[in-house]
């Protein structure tokens, strides 16, 4: 259980003190940015509250979208951090969650925008400390007829994404409001822009439990760090505990770093060469070879929340 996010919080400011860099937001009815006093930036589309770029002070991209992605509302995008809710993948032996399409609805919804609450450097000389935290919002009342019809409980999810000088956050919180319980599942459907695939290793998943998706959904045990050769499709349940680091490096330089509050998963993800040649929104095609997916969640069985309860679950990534 959980409490509600309080409501956003007015843009901080301090009498008497010399004009501040200011953090800088933009909305509009598609999309939300903000970009921090020493430059790092961040933009989410209100369709599937998905983060779309995420960009350290030199304006470097740290996420990857394909070149065809849709924006515009006609396809979950491929690329940033769709949300997956209430669903991971399909679940036709379940019975409240088999007519739901993969993934869900969340990151096929329009989210609202809550609004932002951000606290300013109080040095003008070190604005190293500012961030800006947007917060969105979806609900029963709020997705379209079909989802409504497909997945009938009444909820609200509160979705917030933090930017700060050394990471980005995001964490949702997600109430059942109504009278009967349900089950669900919910995953940070990360995708890391990194280099060169075959300079990459994932620690942090040492002597863990996974799922592997491409070979019969058989139970396996993962020895060293994980690299990627070929296809994979991995639902890890790391065996360090969510607070131990997820550590992508690059040649052997750290490329991110993933912290997980209360999301006990971690889904590998990497479709390789003929999986993105198949897919229609994956460009360029090559573009496997600039990914991985990282994928924050719980999903390998199901959260129940009672009446009232909630479920709420971060990551935090650093680079
Ligand atoms: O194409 P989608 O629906 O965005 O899914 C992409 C991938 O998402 C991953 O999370 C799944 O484990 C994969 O099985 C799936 O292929």
């Amino acid at each position: 259980m959980v409490d509600r996010p309080n409501k956003p919080a007015a843009l901080a400011s301090t009498p008497g003190l010399p004009p501040q860099p200011q953090v800088n937001i933009s909305h509009d009815n598609s999309r939300v940015s903000a970009v921090l006093p020493t430059g790092e930036s961040v933009e989410v589309l209100l369709f599937g509250a998905t983060v779309i770029s995420w960009k350290d002070r030199a304006g470097n991209e740290k996420l990857w979208v394909s070149d065809a992605a849709k924006l515009d509302g006609s396809k979950a995008v491929r690329g940033g951090i769709p949300l997956v809710f209430p669903v991971f993948g399909t679940a036709p032996d379940h019975a409240a969650a088999s007519k739901l399409p993969q993934h869900g609805f969340a990151r096929n919804s329009k989210w609202e925008f809550l609004g932002k609450s951000s606290s300013e450097s109080t040095s003008s000389t070190s604005p190293s400390d500012a961030s800006i935290k947007l917060d969105f919002g979806l609900s029963s009342t709020t997705v379209d007829e079909k989802s409504k019809a497909l997945w009938p409980y009444i909820f609200s999810a509160i979705y917030s994404v933090t930017l700060t000088s050394d990471g980005l956050s995001t964490g949702i919180v997600i109430t059942n409001d109504g009278k009967e319980p349900f089950e669900c599942q919910v995953l940070l459907h990360t995708y890391l822009r990194i280099k060169d695939i075959t300079k990459v290793e994932v620690t942090g998943l040492e002597d863990s439990e996974y799922i592997d998706k491409v070979d019969g959904a058989k139970t396996k045990s993962q020895s060293g760090a994980v690299t990627i050769t070929g296809e994979t499709d991995r639902v890890y349940t790391p065996a360090k505990g969510p607070s131990s680091p997820i550590v992508v490096t690059e040649g052997g330089s750290t490329a991110f770093s993933v912290v997980r509050d209360n999301l006990k998963d971690i889904v590998v993800w990497n479709p390789w060469t003929e999986k993105a040649a198949g897919m229609g929104d994956f460009e360029p095609k090559e573009g496997f070879k600039n990914m991985i997916c990282i994928e924050a969640g719980s999903v390998q069985g199901w959260t129940a929340l009672e009446p009232g309860d909630a479920l709420d679950g971060a990551q935090t990534i650093s680079y």
